[in-house]
């Protein structure tokens, strides 16, 4: 019988009894177990068969190497996937500590190094007035909760120097709050927007309509304008003359537009710009409203100047839709007038962050800086004709495999958009959510998701992908993700505030009607047949 051949081939005396007692005397090392198991059969398979008995003896140990096998192989498995789920664990850990330091700090990241306005405050040691004033509203902005605002010296530029020698610049303060329907009274209203020094951070979210009322004159106003266009130059000027001159305003310009302004008169010359990236990155400390004269393209790339928080814009319409520009260039000076003087609605559009981790850096301990967009991220095959292959995680958990032409991560405010293009809902810009289009999926099941606003999305291309990937951040600076790298999205701490021309909703309706003639039929007349 079988036991008793196992008994008498085996090398220890006892059979079974030996067997076990051959195991390490706390029986803990698992695979000294499977390696022992995978030996017994092994030998056994190597004595000389007696027909029959030997037969299922043989088919018997087989199966069991195969057990053995399987098991070590899961247990092999487990341990490298706790590896690599901690490795994202630490990854995730790291970059949320590293945010909630820079939010305590209230700067971007961009702002690390430079640490600009700090350097600012401390050198102004011939200023003991401002430098008190500047810790007087700090206390006081700790107990009621409100920060005002920094003081700033001009004269960071020799253009600035030259401009307006020995003038404070005083960043304008305001404050926001939530608006509800039919409230009279302030009794419901609630300062909901922590700000240190005139910069909005969404420290809470809701989809009641948010007012901005200005505590302070606004100084200055960047305009931002659409290139190569003939009319927005002519009103860019226009704009220009009349903020000087009947609001006595500090104005800034991109560089570009500094040199056609200049090209057309010297009487410009009070104009400021800026020179480099670092001065871009204290811009949002300067400049208290934002104009843009162009299309949507024009928001999102206003939006994209400011890595951190971004001062109110109000966007004018100059482009052929416009779902993110209310405003028409026409009653430009009513439009600045009634801004100026506030209190204005204001849409809070949300940005994603997005960081993309190299799996050649795996080693690394800086991660390369956050992509902020308005609009969306997109991961596609680019000019692979293979199907992208995207494995995506939300909270680390699993959520699906994109095989298709790829996936959108898009804000709610990109929901008309490239995602509406995808097929994804049009959502109102100010619910707070990360919708998730997939671009022609290659499965009739699946359709667009939207996700809560907290959560992290990861979204990586596997090893045995058979091509890379390509991300693209609001349809703009395309990067490659090789096999291995990843995408990391989540909801960015630093929204963009929009000027309404009535309200969030009022605006976002009257965009999706006049833009996309939105459920636009003739009405069907009374004439005909009707339930009785
Ligand atoms: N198939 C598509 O629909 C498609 C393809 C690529 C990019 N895009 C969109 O273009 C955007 C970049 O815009 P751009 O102006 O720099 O490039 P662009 O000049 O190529 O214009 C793209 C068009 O998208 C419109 N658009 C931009 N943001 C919008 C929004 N939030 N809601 C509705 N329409 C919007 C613009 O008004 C413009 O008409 C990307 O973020 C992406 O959403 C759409
Ligand atoms: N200040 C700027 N500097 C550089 N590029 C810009 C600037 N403003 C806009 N752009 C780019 O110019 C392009 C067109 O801009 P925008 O969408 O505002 O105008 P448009 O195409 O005429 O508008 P619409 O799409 O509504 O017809 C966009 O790709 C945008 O990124």
């Amino acid at each position: 019988m079988a036991p008793s051949k196992l008994n008498s081939t085996d090398p220890h005396e006892n059979g079974d009894a030996s067997f076990s007692s051959s195991q390490p005397d706390n029986g803990s090392s698992d695979s000294l177990t499977l390696f022992h198991s995978e030996k017994a059969v092994q030998e056994l398979l190597q004595q000389t068969p007696i027909q029959q008995t030997d037969d299922h003896l043989i088919e018997f140990s087989e199966a069991l190497r195969t057990v053995a096998k399987a098991l070590r192989r899961a247990a092999e498995g487990k341990a490298s996937a706790q590896a690599e789920a901690a490795e994202w664990k630490r990854r995730f850990e790291l970059e949320r500590a590293r945010n909630q330091q820079l939010e305590r700090k209230g700067k971007s990241p961009g702002e690390c190094n430079a640490d600009i306005d700090a350097q600012r405050v401390e050198n102004s040691t011939n200023q003991p007035m401002l430098r008190n004033e500047t810790i007087e509203q700090s206390e006081n902005c700790s107990t009621n909760g409100l920060c005002s605002h920094e003081i700033l010296h001009d004269g960071g530029t020799d253009s600035q120097a030259k401009a307006v020698p020995n003038r404070i610049m005083r960043k304008a303060s305001f404050k926001l709050s939530w608006r509800c329907k039919g409230d009279i009274s302030d009794q419901h209203k609630h300062d909901i927007v922590s700000f240190e020094r005139g910069n909005i951070t969404a420290a809470g979210r809701s989809s009641k309509q948010i007012s901005l009322k200005w505590e302070s004159d606004p100084q200055t106003v960047l305009i931002m304008t659409k290139p190569n266009s003939t009319s927005v130059r002519i009103l860019c000027a226009e704009m220009v003359r009349w903020l000087k001159d009947h609001k006595k305003l500090n104005i800034y310009v991109e560089p570009r537009v500094m040199g056609e302004l200049l090209s057309e008169s010297s009487y410009f010359n009070f104009v400021h710009t800026w020179k480099d990236e670092k001065e871009v990155l204290s811009l949002h400390t300067k400049v208290d409203l934002v104009v843009t004269l162009g299309g949507d393209g024009t928001v999102l790339w206003a939006a994209s100047m400011f890595k951190g928080p971004v001062p109110p814009i109000v966007p004018f319409s100059l482009g052929s839709l416009g779902f993110m520009t209310p405003f028409y260039s026409e009653h430009y000076r009513d439009c600045l007038d009634s801004v100026l003087r506030g209190p204005i609605s204001i849409t809070l559009r949300h940005r994603l962050q997005c960081y993309v981790i190299r799996d050649a850096a795996k080693n690394e301990y800086e991660m390369e800086e956050p992509i902020l967009v308005l609009n969306e991220v997109t991961i596609d095959r680019g000019i692979s004709s293979f199907l992208t292959n995207l494995e995506c995680y939300c909270d680390n958990s699993f959520v699906t495999c994109v095989q298709g032409d790829g996936l959108i991560l898009s804000t709610t405010s990109g929901s008309t958009a490239y995602s509406l293009a995808a097929g994804g809902s049009m959502v109102h810009p100010q619910v707070p959510g990360i919708l998730f289009t997939p671009i022609c999926p290659h499965s009739l099941s699946f359709r667009p998701l939207i996700l809560p606003e907290h959560v992290t999305i990861r979204v990586q291309v596997p090893f045995n992908s058979r091509s890379p990937a390509w991300a693209s951040f609001d349809g703009k600076d395309r990067k490659q993700l090789a096999a291995g790298d990843a995408l990391v999205c989540s909801m960015a701490p630093w929204p963009v505030p929009t000027a309404c021309q009535i309200d969030s909703t009022n605006d976002f309706l009257r965009s999706i009607h006049d833009g996309l003639h939105w459920n636009l039929r003739k009405t069907q007349s009374f004439d005909g047949p009707r339930d009785l």
